[in-house]
């Protein structure tokens, strides 16, 4: 046979080939177009079952459902009592719980080190993403969220004589200034016993009013305008959503990561509108003042603008707006949690009430101040008991695992896996908190507890989180708390005005409680 008639004929037979090939692809395809649905069902199907048993944790127990999907997780967010979800699920499944396709939750604190220790390199999680604040020029470097070790360190370094006991100190005299406005309003609330006051309400404007006049020098006088700015209205529309998208964080660029949709869900309540035009502008009013007084005391704010006047590498205007703005958002609802736990829980255990109160009025004078009043043994034990058991902030603080895996619970856990340890649930481990649901100041007193028990407890406090990102305000909370609680019960005697009727609150980013209403009487 002639070559080229070789050629031919291979040519046509290939041609055959690739015609009934694509033939036959057609015909498929015809099918499967024809069967949409079939086609969508099995790619679901076989996404949720790589989803239970592509990620290598399938032998760690958790709700069933919850391996295949993050929905069910972020309903349960949503709906607000994922605190006793967590609880459940623990008490169930043991130490490590599977609770989401990659989502493991732990309730170990042999386990706290690994996961949130000072040089860990388990970093912040994608959980954080819809709390990323932003301006115009883009993501805003907020040490909260931020999962670049060197900027969150450097910014930290740069910012921790702001936090320090010794700054703290100093800014007392913020905090007197708020306090006087309180007792103006309580006075007069007083005026009639029977006024049944929401102490709720005012424990918060007194916080956030605290927190701004402490950052700024000049509050937003939430206690006396009311939160006209709506600063209070913007968390509280802002962290459920946090919490809720934090647990599916790629829907965030399609709602509130989008500015069009931010505008449409939050109107003018987002944060480069509200909190950071309040911030900026207070930031700019701050340095026409700069260097005004040698001695202070200094505000927040004015420390930074000192540390960047002195070393104007260490931080950037923008930085510095954050760590401002991070004080408001950080500061002033965990404070008023906390404050109002203290109030909830003493006041309805009529034995602790008056512990507290004798305590604080036989050792303290006014004008309280922090020095002395951070001596009584039980106000601190009661602060520690309301923050273990109501933790501002209950909810899984999220890290991911790092390149190479990890040990966790005895479990290989790959990298990429996301883990964390509620702080509500690690609080109410029996086997460290005997009787946990129970309100026990008396369980952190050293006279009364043996010290092995002690040090165990205090290794579980995880209320402030822990290690490279544990809470840089805690002074600062613990100055105002330590202040105002002896001064309201040097002025006046407190009751539950329902003691009936139990508080609520919604678990999202925090716990804010509501419903706490008291009377109070004026002492001589
Ligand atoms: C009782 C009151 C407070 C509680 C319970 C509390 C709790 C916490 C917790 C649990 C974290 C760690 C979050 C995480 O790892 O994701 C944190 C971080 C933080 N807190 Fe607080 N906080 C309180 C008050 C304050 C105050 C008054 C300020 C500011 C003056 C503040 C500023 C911050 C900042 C800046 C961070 C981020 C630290 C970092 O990631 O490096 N907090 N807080």
């Amino acid at each position: 046979m002639h070559r080229s008639s070789i050629h031919i004929h291979q040519f046509t037979s290939t041609k055959f080939y690739i015609m009934a090939i694509i033939t036959s692809t057609a015909h498929i395809t015809d099918y499967l177009v024809g069967k949409w649905y079939l086609v969508i069902t099995v790619y679901i199907c076989l996404y949720l079952l790589k989803n239970r048993y592509g990620r290598g944790l399938h032998k760690i127990p958790g709700p069933f459902l919850q391996s295949f999907s993050m929905i069910p997780r972020a309903w349960q967010v949503w709906q607000g009592n994922i605190h006793q979800r967590d609880l459940k699920f623990h008490q169930k499944y043991g130490k490590l719980v599977r609770i989401g396709p990659k989502l493991l939750s732990l309730a170990d604190v042999n386990e706290m080190n690994t996961v949130y220790g000072i040089t860990t390199k388990f970093y912040k999680s994608s959980f954080y993403d819809p709390s990323t604040p932003y301006d115009e020029e883009g993501i805003v470097p907020d040490p909260f969220i931020l999962k670049d070790k060197a900027i969150h360190s450097r910014m930290k370094r740069n910012a921790a004589n702001a936090y320090s006991l010794s700054s703290v100190l100093q800014l007392e005299a913020y905090v007197d200034e708020v306090e006087d406005k309180l007792l103006a309003i309580l006075d007069r609330e007083a005026e009639n016993p029977e006024n049944v006051i929401p102490f709720d309400h005012y424990l918060h404007a007194f916080a956030m009013d605290a927190i701004f006049m402490i950052s700024f020098g000049k509050s937003l006088n939430i206690l006396e305008n009311g939160d006209e700015h709506k600063v209070m209205a913007c968390f509280d529309t802002i962290m459920p959503y946090m919490a809720t998208i934090g647990q599916m964080p790629w829907l965030h660029k399609f709602l509130v990561g989008n500015p069009l949709m931010a505008k449409l869900i939050l109107g003018d309540m987002t944060f480069e509108t509200g909190l950071m035009k309040i911030a900026t502008s207070q930031v700019e009013e701050f340095k026409k003042n700069l260097g005004r007084s040698e001695e202070g005391p200094f505000t927040f704010t004015e420390r930074l603008l000192m540390n960047q006047a002195s070393k104007p590498d260490s931080i950037t205007g923008r930085e510095l707006i954050t760590h401002a703005l991070g004080n408001i958002t950080a500061g002033g609802d965990t404070t008023s949690i906390t404050l109002r736990s203290i109030f909830y829980f003493s006041l309805q255990n009529k034995e602790s009430y008056h512990r507290l109160c004798h305590e604080v009025r036989s050792n303290c004078t006014l004008p309280v101040t922090f020095s002395s009043a951070q001596k009584l043994p039980y106000l601190n034990a009661v602060i520690k008991e309301a923050l273990r058991l109501h933790p501002p902030m209950p909810i899984m603080l999220g890290r991911t695992v790092p390149e190479g895996g990890a040990n966790i619970c005895g479990h290989y856990i790959r990298e990429g896996t996301e883990v964390g340890i509620p702080s509500y649930v690690l609080h109410r481990d029996p086997a460290i908190f005997p009787d946990p649901d129970s309100w026990k100041p008396e369980r952190w007193l050293k006279a009364e507890t043996d010290k092995d028990s002690l040090a165990d407890m205090d290794r579980a406090f995880f209320a402030f989180g822990g290690g490279a990102h544990t809470c840089s305000g805690k002074h600062i909370s613990m100055m105002e708390i330590i202040k105002l609680v002896p001064l309201l019960l040097l002025k006046y005697d407190f009751e539950l005005a329902f003691p009936q009727r139990p508080w609520t609150f919604r678990v999202s980013m925090l716990a804010p409680q509501k419903g706490v209403h008291v009377t109070i009487k004026k002492r001589a």
